[in-house]
This record gives structure tokens, C-alpha cells and sequence, in this order.
């Protein structure tokens, strides 16, 4: 194969895609395969644009209604134009990409609030949803308990990023403790981990039209986890690399990295070692005046140190680039005579010698290598000139041999690095970034292996979701069929299928010892694969492909070169010179046993397609055991611009990665399926039936056969009952479709599973409320027979004291009484004097007056803990002039005794009442003399009175009631 061929095709990988006519295609496939649903859903979709306003708040591309891509499209735009980057669509998380950091969007504190949110899923949707439900499927231990996290989508849709994010969120928080390891070791594993990245990317990406940093090879990064979870190692497995960019760059693009951060940041002492003066110009290093971010040579190297490449390894790695640029400016002259070998250009011959120094090897042998082959016949070796185009063609094979060679070693060493030993891990996560659908104006090898990896992907989501989900309805009995999906089975057969396939035939051209012709093997892939539906021919063309249908859409295949890049052989002299190289790094390259490069001698069986299939095979299996995540990357517009929005670009990416019929599928099926016990476990509270709450009840209604399902049907009855109660309508076709009773398990929709949340809730919440006015009224009546037996041990306590006081009254009445009579003796004995007209009143003849009071006028009782005055005044009169003068002489009791008091103006005890009189002060001078003044009754409240009272707690209370309600309270 020429490298004008190689070129021709590298020229075809970068062309774009066939962007205005793919667009309207698709357009109108979409709008063709589905007029009836154009028309009968146009009112729908009318319907639901009223809403265009609460489009961006859809977190789940399945709730749009309906579901089309038209809809969908538009949820991502709306979503899109208010910064909201990741949303769900049933199992698949889609991401477009923003092409400009977002603040906090993946910030340390964000990655902190996933993980520990106790239902991430509730959260927005975020890829740290994605990475922490596959880790706590991992704490879970639920078998599968591996996991897989597959990010695809195309060129510059950011899955790198997207990787790159999930390896940060693990390398934080299933980070190992600090206990362990010392935080701040280089050792680290997560750091090494994260370190591998700058190297795998400086020597495997390359700055495209499509991408900046546009990974130029596939990847599946398994990362190890011990039994705490905890992140231990892990390990990479890269998937073809595309070596052809190292000696042949598209237009407008460049090389890979590596080169360019060597030419740019190279000290002037790098400089003269690798031979690279300032001026001088690299013909594999075009566009080198672009400078992009990821130009950093200090990173590589600073990684290159943490994952332990000394100095000296850098040093080989580095000549051994510089060889490789040396190379490419090494030019042939055409031939004259076609006997003698291709001369070199006269300005090659020092670019040769400097390669052979920096590769190491004799100038002469790689001089004799480039220019002449050996041509086995039987045990004779003949040697035979190169054309120009083969010296061109075995020039750009040495550079890419050593270039993959080398990328396979690092990545080898990344793996010692970083790979944990077996004993230590037992889990793994694992994060694989593959290259997206590919379709191109010229196709070649690389886009048949990319798009059959992608057939591949596509078969594992459709294994893994669509017909797991639809062999469940069939197990559980459910008559409900899926809309119908596509099956690729029929396309994979074509590319891979045995015994006659693409890939077979190809191998077969590529073993046979001669020369390839695009006919011949159009003629036999027409002839052997006509059968298949799945691929075509354009009869007209007069360029030889063939058309296969995928399951993104139909991709045209150039068949010229085909069978060269397949048997992608490398001459044997060139192997030979490379393992006599003294670049102990090179010859280690080309020594290994393990190698397995295929060269033209052997025309070995290792074939490129063989190799691929064969590597992706053994991914299928690792995926195939795992619990697999997907996420859709999605690139919003083709320049790259930050936050535009292409409706064509995005259409197309949706097609391409099956979100269309995945959202279809996961919106018209059921999304949440539970077993019947479970459902009545938490539903049950629904029927009002306390025994639904016990495990026990429900598998013993299980094992009564039909008896749960029942019971389940009954309660999904009622609960839709309600619910058309409610909304005042009838139960039709719509709501018998929400749900579906299976052999062990209900299968709901989302409205239904709303509905039975929000019934539990309205019967939990009736629950809750009845126990608190249980508990209320129990509180209640305990308060008031509390007051009860206060107020009564109130009552009695008072009434014995009022009875206490009043017999102490009575006491007193009784001295007073006495003292009274005597009084009424003197005053008789005085007036019968007075009467007679004594003249003298013999103070001695006064009958025995108490010398008390006689001196004082007054007398103590004694016997009365208060003690009493009792004025000297005639009492009779005085209580005969009173106003209660009727009272004193028909009263009874306390009256008689109040009457008494008022005339002795006794004081009260407590000062409720108080009596006065005027009356005492006057002297007495005779007993004729009528009283004068007024007697006055100050009484306040009786004691009395607040017997029959509930002590109130708020007032101030004092004496025993105080006491009483101390002791209650
Ligand atoms: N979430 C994001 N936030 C900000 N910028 C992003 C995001 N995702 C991607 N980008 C930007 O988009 C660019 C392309 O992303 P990335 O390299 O991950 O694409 P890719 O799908 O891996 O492409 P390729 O297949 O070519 O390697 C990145 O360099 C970055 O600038």
C-alpha cells in the first residue's frame, strides 16, 4: 500500500461528515416512518409545546410527552439554554457537553453531596449520580457486583472529560484512609491513577477538527477496590490506537501531542540531544504555530516521575520520538532506473543519519532497510529495490511500528504502576471510553472497526435493557408487547459472523500471498454476503465499497486498501534493525517475546480485524458480567463553540446512539417492577389491614397460590377508584395500562406508582392523626380529673378550717356573752340608781367588775390566740341602733356572730372583713344617752366563696391551695 493511500484514507477518517443532506435524510426518514403518528400527534405535541416553558424542568427525557425525537430534542435545547448539562432517559444519562468549565459543577463539595445524599437519584441529574449508584452497587454486594460505565458518543462529545470526572469522583470517595497511607505520599494510588491520564493523553490524543484533545485510541480503565470499597489500584486496556496520524496527519489537523510538547518545551540542552534546533521544521509536525492547553511538556514529565520513569527512561523515550521526527523529513527520490534502489533526496541524507544516531542503529543498515526487501523464495533470500512509494511506504511503517510499540510499552508500565495485586482488590468499577458511530464522505478499516465496536455496544445495551425488559413481561405472563426495537444481531452477523462475514473474507484476501485487488473482493463479498439485507452496493459507482446498514444508519465503505490496513505488515529487516538498536528501551520494544507484530514473512494470521475482534471480544465478556451504566455523550454543535445549541447536530447523535427508541422503550414500558410481597408490605396500609405489615401474613397468602395477587389487584383497584373519584372520571383503557399484575411481581408506570405514594401518604397521614387526638384527649381528661381532686381537697380543707375558725368564734362569743351579762349587771345596778335618784354612786357598792377592765376598759380573752378588744359601750344600745339591729335578735350562727363582732369591732383574722363603730370612742355617761354615728361592716370576699372553685394555675395562688397545686403540678 502507498502512503498516498494511507493518506487518501486519513484524509477520509477527517473529512466531515456529510453534514446538510444526512441531516434532511434523516429528517425525512423520521417524518416518513411515522406519518400516521405525525398527524395523529400533532394536537398532542401542540398540547404539550403549551408547556415549552417547563420543558428545561423534565430531569428525565422518558416524562416528555409525547415521546419523539422532536420533543426530546427540545427538552435538551430548553434544558441546554438554562445551563442544566445532564438529564436522564431511562437508564442512559445524556450529557451535553457545555465547551466551557462550569463553576462548582464538579467541584470537591458537589462530589460530597452525592455521595452522602442518603437518594442521589433524587438529586439533579449529574454524572456523579451515574458513579455513585455503580458504588453503592459495589457496598451492596448484589450480584453482578462489578460495574461497568460505559461513555460513548462522538468525537469532541466529551467522554474523555466524562472519564475523566468518574475517575476524580472515585479517587475521592473511595479514596483510602489517611490512616492507612500517609495523605500526602506520591504513592498514592488515586494520584498515580489520576497521573496516568496527562501520559495516555500526550501520547495518545491529538488535536483533530473535531477535537482539541481528541483521543486517538479506545480505553476501558478497570479501577480495583478492596473489600472496604476502597480504591487499591487499577488497570487500563486500550483499543487501536490510530498510528497511521504519526506519519501521516489530515489536513489541518496535527500529530499526537507528545511531539509538540517536546518541540515547545524542550530546554536548549533537550534541544541539542534530540537534535531539534529552533528552525528546524518537521514535515510530521504540521500546524505546529497552533498552541492548545494540552501543549504542557512539564505534565507529562511531572507524571512521567510519579509513575516512577526515571530519568534515564525518559531520556530513550524521548530520543526515540526525535527519531521518529527525523525520520519522516527522510525523502525519496523517484527512480530512473528501476534495477538500482530509490536514491535519497540530498537534504534526507542528514535527516537519515540523525534518525539512525537517535534511534540508535547503524545509518547504513537503516539507509539499506528503507531503499531495498527481501524476498523469500523457499530457503533463498532475494533482494529487490523499492519504488519511491514502497521506500515512502516501509519509512512511514518503521515510524509506526515503534510509535504503537512504544504506546504499548507505556501503557504496560502504567498497569505495573498502578495494577493492584490480585489478593488485594475483589470488586471493580470499570470506565470505558470508546470512540462513537463514525461515518465519513470516504470510509475505510478504522471506521469498520469503530462502527462494529459499535455495533457491539449496541447489541450489549439492547441485551442488557430492551430484551431483559421484555423477557421479563414474558416470564411474569404479561400480554404487553414493546415497541419494536431493532435488533442487530443480522448487522453484526454481516461484519463478524462465521463461517462467511466481511471480517472473514477479509482475513482471507489479507492471508492469501498476493497482491490485493478492491474487485476481486467486491465480486466475492456481492457473491457470498448477497443474502444479508444488511449490506448493499451502489451499481453505478464506479469506486469499489460496499454499504451496510447499521443500526445508526448506512455507512459506504471504500474496499481500496482495505486488505493492506488489514494486514497491516511491517518487513521483517525493519524488525531485525530495530532489535540491534542500543537504545535499551527500543530493543526491549522489538525483543519482547509477547510481541506480536505481524510481519510481511509470516503473513501471520494476526490479522487487524482479527486483533480487534478478538480484544473486543474479551471486553464484551468483562461488560457482559458486569452491571452495566451508560451515559450519552452528546456534542451540541460541530465547532465547538460554548453553550450553542444545533438542533441538526443533536438529532443526529440521538439516532446515532439509540436514545430515541431507548426513551420510547423505557417511557412505554414499565420502569418500576416489585415483587407482590414487597408492594404489600408498603401498600398494603392501603386496604386498612394491619396484617399486610408482616412478612409472614404476605408469604403465607403467597403460599395460598393465587391469594396475594389478589389482594394486589384489589388494593390497584381501589387505589385507581380513588383516584377517578377524585378527578371525576371514568377507569378506561389508559389506567388499566398502568398497571400489571405478573406471576411474582406488580409492573407499574410512574403515574401509578405516584398514585399509591400519595394514597400511603394520605392514609399515614389520617393514621398520624387519629393517634394524636388519642393522645390528646388522654391528656385532657387527665388534667381535668386532677383539677377535680384539687378543687375537692380544696373544698374539705377549707370548710374544716372555716369550721375550725368558727368554733373558735364561738369561744370567744361565749367569754363575750359572759363578760356581756356582767355589763348588763352594772349597767342595771347604775340605772337603778339613777332611776332612784342616787345621789352618790358609790364606786365600791359596783358589783365585782373585772379589774381588767375596769382599769382598762376593755378585756382580754385569753384563751383566743388574736387577742380581742371589747370596748367599754353599752352593747345593747348600740346594737339596738345598728342597722342589723333586727339581725343581732333573730340571727343565728355566723350572723350572730358577725353581729356581735360589729359591735365589738373585733378585727378579722385574715382581713376579709372588718367591722367599725364610731360608737367606742364616745365616753359613756349614761346609759340614756342614745348612740351615736354609725356602724360599719367592711367585709370582703368570704373564704367561703372560692370552695367550689378550680384553683386556676395562672393566678397567684396562695395558702393551702398553693400547697395543692405544688404537690399536683
Ligand atoms: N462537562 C464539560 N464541561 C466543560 N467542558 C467540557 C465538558 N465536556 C467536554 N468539555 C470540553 O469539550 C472538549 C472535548 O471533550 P472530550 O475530549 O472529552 O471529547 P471526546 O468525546 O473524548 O472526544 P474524542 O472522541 O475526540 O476523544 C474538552 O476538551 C473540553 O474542553
Amino acid at each position: 500500500m502507498s502512503s498516498a493511500d494511507d493518506r487518501g484514507n486519513v484524509n477520509g477518517r477527517a473529512g466531515r461528515r456529510n453534514g446538510g443532506t444526512t441531516v434532511k435524510e434523516f429528517i425525512q426518514k423520521v417524518q416518513s416512518c411515522q406519518p400516521s403518528l405525525n398527524d395523529s400527534l400533532e394536537g398532542e405535541i401542540q398540547a404539550f409545546l403549551f408547556k415549552e416553558d417547563l420543558l428545561h424542568t423534565y430531569d428525565d427525557l422518558t416524562k416528555v410527552n409525547p415521546v419523539t425525537p422532536t420533543t426530546v430534542l427540545k427538552c435538551l435545547q430548553a434544558r441546554y439554554n438554562v445551563r442544566v448539562f445532564y438529564t436522564h432517559a431511562g437508564c442512559t444519562l445524556v450529557a451535553l457537553n457545555p465547551f466551557q468549565p462550569i463553576p462548582d459543577l464538579y467541584s470537591l463539595d458537589v462530589m460530597k453531596e452525592y455521595h452522602c445524599a442518603p437518594q442521589p437519584q433524587e438529586f439533579k441529574p449529574h454524572i456523579f449520580i451515574v458513579a455513585e449508584e455503580a458504588y453503592r452497587n459495589v457496598q451492596s454486594q448484589l450480584a453482578p457486583v462489578n460495574q461497568s460505565l460505559v461513555v460513548s458518543g462522538e468525537s469532541g462529545a466529551g467522554k474523555t472529560w466524562t472519564s475523566r470526572c468518574l475517575m476524580k469522583y472515585y479517587a475521592t470517595v473511595a479514596a483510602s484512609s489517611s490512616l492507612v497511607k500517609s495523605q500526602d505520599t506520591v504513592e498514592r494510588i488515586e494520584r498515580r491513577v489520576l497521573d496516568s491520564n496527562p501520559i495516555m493523553e500526550a501520547f495518545g490524543n491529538a488535536c483533530t477538527l473535531r477535537n482539541n484533545n481528541s483521543s486517538r485510541f479506545g480505553k476501558y480503565i478497570q479501577l480495583q477496590l478492596d473489600r472496604f470499597q476502597l480504591l487499591v489500584g487499577a488497570s487500563v486496556q486500550t483499543y487501536l490506537l490510530e498510528k497511521t496520524r504519526v506519519a501521516c496527519q489530515p489536513a489541518n489537523e496535527r500529530n499526537f501531542h507528545i511531539f509538540y510538547q517536546m518541540m515547545k518545551g524542550a530546554t536548549e540542552e533537550q534541544r541539542k540531544e534530540w537534535k531539534m534546533p529552533h528552525e528546524q521544521h518537521f514535515m510530521w509536525l504540521p500546524n505546529a504555530e497552533k498552541t492548545i492547553e494540552e501543549d504542557c511538556f512539564h505534565e507529562t514529565l511531572k507524571a512521567m516521575i510519579h509513575l516512577g520513569i526515571n530519568t534515564e527512561r525518559q531520556r530513550q523515550i524521548f530520543q526515540v520520538l526525535a527519531g521518529i521526527l527525523q525520520l519522516g523529513n527522510v525523502n525519496f527520490s523517484s527512480l530512473t532506473d528501476e534495477s538500482k534502489p530509490c536514491d535519497l533526496e540530498e537534504q534526507s541524507k542528514d535527516f537519515l543519519q540523525r534518525a539512525a544516531e537517535l534511534l540508535c542503529v547503524p545509518a547504513d543498515e537503516l539507509h539499506t532497510c528503507l531503499r531495498v526487501m527481501t524476498l523469500k523464495a523457499g530457503k533463498q533470500s532475494v533482494l529487490k529495490p523499492c519504488t519511491q512509494a514502497e521506500c515512502s511506504m516501509r519509512r512511514d511503517c518503521l515510524a509506526k511500528v515503534i510509535y504503537a510499540q512504544l504506546f504499548e510499552w507505556l501503557v504496560t508500565l502504567i498497569n505495573n504502576s498502578i495494577c493492584a495485586d490480585s489478593s488485594t482488590w475483589c470488586n471493580f468499577i470499570g470506565v470505558l471510553d470508546v470512540y462513537g458511530f463514525e461515518c465519513f464522505q470516504v470510509n475505510n478499516l478504522e471506521q469498520l472497526c469503530i462502527n462494529y465496536a459499535n455495533e457491539k455496544l449496541q447489541q450489549h445495551f439492547v441485551a442488557h435493557y430492551l430484551r431483559a425488559q421484555q423477557d421479563e413481561y414474558v416470564s411474569e405472563g404479561l400480554q404487553w408487547s414493546f415497541v419494536k426495537y431493532q435488533d442487530n444481531q443480522s448487522c453484526l452477523d454481516l461484519i463478524e459472523g462465521s463461517p462467511i462475514s466481511v471480517f472473514s473474507l477479509l482475513n482471507e484476501e489479507s492471508r492469501l500471498n498476493r497482491a490485493s485487488d478492491a474487485k476481486t473482493l467486491r465480486v466475492r463479498l456481492e457473491k457470498e454476503l448477497s443474502d444479508n439485507a444488511n449490506i448493499s452496493w451502489d451499481k453505478f459507482s464506479k469506486v469499489p465499497h460496499f454499504t451496510v446498514a447499521h443500526y445508526a444508519g448506512k455507512v459506504s465503505y471504500q474496499i481500496q486498501g482495505m486488505v493492506e490496513k488489514n494486514k497491516d505488515p511491517v518487513p521483517p529487516e525493519l524488525i531485525s534493525l530495530l532489535q540491534k538498536s542500543n537504545n535499551s528501551l527500543l530493543h526491549q520494544l522489538f525483543t519482547d517475546k509477547e510481541t506480536e507484530i505481524p510481519t510481511t514473512k509470516g503473513l501471520s494470521k494476526v490479522t487487524v480485524v482479527s486483533k480487534f475482534k478478538n480484544s473486543l471480544e474479551r471486553l464484551m465478556m468483562i461488560l457482559h458480567s458486569t452491571t452495566p451504566h451508560y451515559t450519552r455523550c452528546i456534542k451540541p454543535n460541530p465547532d465547538c463553540q460554548p453553550l450553542t445549541f444545533k438542533k441538526e447536530e443533536v438529532i443526529m447523535q440521538l439516532e446515532a446512539c439509540g436514545i430515541v427508541e431507548t426513551i420510547h422503550i423505557s417511557a412505554a414500558g414499565f420502569p418500576i417492577r416489585i415483587p407482590f410481597r414487597s408492594f404489600m408490605q408498603r401498600y398494603g396500609l392501603i386496604l386498612k389491614d394491619p396484617r399486610f405489615k408482616s412478612a409472614s401474613h404476605c408469604a403465607d397468602l403467597e403460599a395460598g397460590g393465587n391469594m396475594l395477587r389478589q389482594e394486589v389487584e384489589k388494593l390497584l383497584r381501589m387505589v385507581l377508584q380513588h383516584h377517578v373519584l377524585n378527578s371525576r372520571c371514568h377507569i378506561n383503557e389508559k389506567h388499566n395500562s398502568w398497571a400489571h399484575c405478573g406471576r411474582t411481581k406488580v409492573f407499574l408506570t410512574q403515574s401509578m406508582l405516584d398514585l399509591l405514594e400519595e394514597q400511603r401518604k394520605k392514609i399515614q397521614s389520617q393514621c398520624a392523626f387519629t393517634i394524636q387526638c388519642c393522645w390528646l384527649r388522654y391528656q385532657r381528661c387527665r388534667r381535668h380529673a386532677r383539677r377535680q381532686s384539687a378543687t375537692l381537697i380544696q373544698a374539705v380543707v377549707r370548710s374544716w378550717l372555716v369550721r375550725k375558725q368558727v368554733q373558735r368564734w364561738n369561744r370567744a362569743a361565749a367569754v363575750i356573752q359572759n363578760t356581756w351579762r356582767k355589763w348588763r349587771a352594772l349597767l342595771k345596778s347604775l340605772a337603778e340608781a339613777e332611776l332612784d335618784d342616787a345621789k352618790d354612786f358609790v364606786e365600791d357598792d359596783m358589783p365585782a367588775v373585772n379589774p381588767v377592765i375596769r382599769e382598762r376598759g376593755s378585756v382580754q380573752l385569753s384563751h383566743i390566740q388574736e387577742p380581742v378588744t371589747v370596748r367599754g359601750w353599752p352593747m345593747g344600745l348600740a346594737l339596738a341602733s345598728a342597722p342589723s339591729i333586727t339581725m343581732s335578735l333573730t340571727a343565728t350562727g355566723f350572723q350572730k356572730v358577725m353581729s356581735v363582732m360589729a359591735s365589738l369591732n373585733l378585727p378579722s383574722r385574715r382581713g376579709e372583713y372588718k367591722v367599725k363603730t364610731n360608737q367606742c370612742t364616745q365616753e359613756l355617761a349614761s346609759i340614756r344617752a342614745q348612740p351615736k354615728g354609725s356602724v360599719k361592716l367592711h367585709c370582703q370576699r368570704s373564704p367561703l366563696l372560692y370552695a367550689d372553685r378550680q384553683p386556676d394555675l395562672k393566678r397567684e395562688v396562695t395558702g393551702f391551695n398553693e400547697i395543692l397545686l405544688e404537690k399536683t403540678l
